[in-house]
C-alpha cells in the first residue's frame, strides 16, 4: 500500500511529539519534512530524524514531495495555515483547537465546502483513545440506558506557558468538549463558567469549571485545572439510568515504595496519551489513502469553538450562556 508523506508544520512539544512517533513507525506513514518559525529548532528535528528542513510553510505545504500537513504552531497560526492547505488541496491535521476565533473557524468551513472535499482532520486525540472508544461501545450496547450526567476532569501538573484564563478554556477544555460530543453523538446548547482564585503556582490563570447541557438535557461538567502540580490526570465518567462507565488509565502496575502506594501518575499528555496519539496517525493517514475521513471533521472543530465562545461569555458574565448553533454543510453529514 502507498505511504504518506507528511509534512510537520511547528516542531515545539506537540510536532516534536508527532515527529518522534512517525520515526517510531507508523503504518502508511512517512515523516519527510519539518519547518519552524524557529529554523534552529526545526533543523535540530531534521537532522535527528533524517528529514528536510523546508525553507517556510509555504515551501512546505507546496512540496510535490509532501502529501500531507500536520500543523502544530499556535492556536493563532492554524487558521491561515489550513486555508493554504487546503488550497493546495492536500490533507491536513490541524491540532486543536481548529482556529484561534469562531470566525477563523467559519472561513475553513467555507474554504473546505468550497473545495468539495473533506481534507480538515482536528488534532482531538482522544476519539482515538481505547478508554474513550470503550465508553462509547458502552453506551451504544443500551445496557446503560439514557446518559444523564458526564463527570469530566482536566488536570494538568503545569500548564504551559501561553495559558491564561482565557486559554483554560480555549485551548485546554476543548478537548472535554469534542469529547462530549463524540460520546454523546448531540450538540452541547448551553454553558455555565465558576472559577475559583487562581492559585499561588499560576497566578495568572484560574482553574475553571464548566457546566454544559446537551440538547437531549446530558450535564456535563468539567473541572479544568492546568496546574495541579502532582501530575497528568484525566477522568471521565458516563452515569446513565442504569449504571455508569468510566476511563480506567491506570498502568499495568502500581508502585510502593518510600510512603509512596500506586501507579506514578504521567507527567503530561504525552505518555497519557501515546496510544491515542498513534492511532489517530494511522487513522488519518488510512483515511487519505482509502478516501474516509476519521476523528474530527472542522464541522467539528467548529462546533467546539462555538462551545468555547459560550463559555467564555458564561465565564466573562457569570450567566448561563446559549450556545449559537447553525445548520451543518451536506460535506460534514
Ligand atoms: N492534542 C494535544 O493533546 C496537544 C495539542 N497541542 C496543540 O499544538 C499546538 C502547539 O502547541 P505546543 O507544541 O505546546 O507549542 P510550542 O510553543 O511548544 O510549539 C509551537 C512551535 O511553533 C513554532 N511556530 C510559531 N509560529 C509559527 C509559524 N507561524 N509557523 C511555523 N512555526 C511556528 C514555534 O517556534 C514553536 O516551535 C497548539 O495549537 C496546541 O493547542 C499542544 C499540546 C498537546
Ligand atoms: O492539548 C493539550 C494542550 O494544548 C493543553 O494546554 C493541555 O491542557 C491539554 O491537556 C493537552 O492535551
Amino acid at each position: 500500500m502507498k505511504e504518506i508523506r507528511i509534512g510537520i508544520i511547528g516542531t515545539g512539544v506537540m510536532g516534536a511529539d508527532h515527529a518522534a512517533i512517525l520515526a517510531d513507525g507508523v503504518a502508511n506513514a512517512r515523516l519527510v519534512a519539518v519547518q519552524d518559525f524557529d529554523r534552529g529548532r526545526a533543523e535540530n528535528v531534521a537532522v535527528s530524524l533524517g528529514v528536510r528542513a523546508a525553507a517556510d510553510a509555504d515551501a512546505l505545504i507546496s512540496d510535490p514531495d509532501v502529501d500531507a500537513v500536520m500543523v502544530c504552531s499556535p492556536d493563532g497560526t492554524h487558521a491561515a495555515l489550513a486555508l493554504r492547505a487546503i488550497a493546495a488541496g492536500k490533507p491536513v491535521l490541524v491540532e486543536k483547537p481548529l482556529a484561534a476565533s469562531s470566525e477563523d473557524a467559519e472561513a475553513i468551513i467555507r474554504a473546505e465546502v468550497a473545495a468539495g472535499k473533506r481534507l480538515v482532520q482536528v488534532g482531538f486525540m482522544r476519539r482515538f483513545d481505547a478508554g474513550y472508544v470503550e465508553m462509547k461501545q458502552a453506551l451504544a450496547s443500551g445496557e446503560l440506558g439514557r446518559p444523564l450526567f458526564l463527570h469530566c476532569v482536566h488536570r494538568n501538573a503545569v500548564g504551559p506557558d501561553y495559558l491564561t484564563s482565557e486559554l483554560v478554556i480555549a485551548n485546554s477544555a476543548g478537548h472535554e468538549f469534542d469529547i462530549a460530543r463524540y460520546l454523546l453523538d448531540e450538540e452541547i446548547t448551553s454553558a455555565v463558567v465558576a472559577s475559583p482564585p487562581a492559585t499561588r503556582n499560576a497566578p495568572n490563570r484560574q482553574p475553571q469549571f464548566i457546566l454544559l447541557q446537551t440538547a437531549s438535557g446530558v450535564v456535563v461538567d468539567i473541572e479544568v485545572f492546568t496546574d495541579a502540580q502532582y501530575g497528568y490526570d484525566v477522568r471521565a465518567e458516563l452515569v446513565c439510568e442504569d449504571g455508569t462507565v468510566a476511563l480506567d488509565p491506570s498502568p499495568a502496575t502500581t508502585l510502593r515504595a518510600k510512603g509512596h502506594d500506586g501507579f506514578r501518575t504521567p507527567a503530561d499528555w504525552r505518555p497519557r496519551f501515546r496510544q491515542a496519539y498513534r492511532a489517530q496517525l494511522e487513522a488519518w493517514t488510512a483515511g487519505i489513502l482509502t478516501q474516509t475521513p476519521s476523528g474530527s471533521s472542522a464541522w467539528d472543530g467548529y462546533m467546539a469553538m462555538l462551545v468555547t465562545k459560550a463559555c467564555l461569555q458564561a465565564w466573562k458574565t457569570g450567566n448561563r450562556v446559549a450556545v449559537e448553533l447553525t445548520a451543518k454543510p451536506s460535506l460534514y453529514q
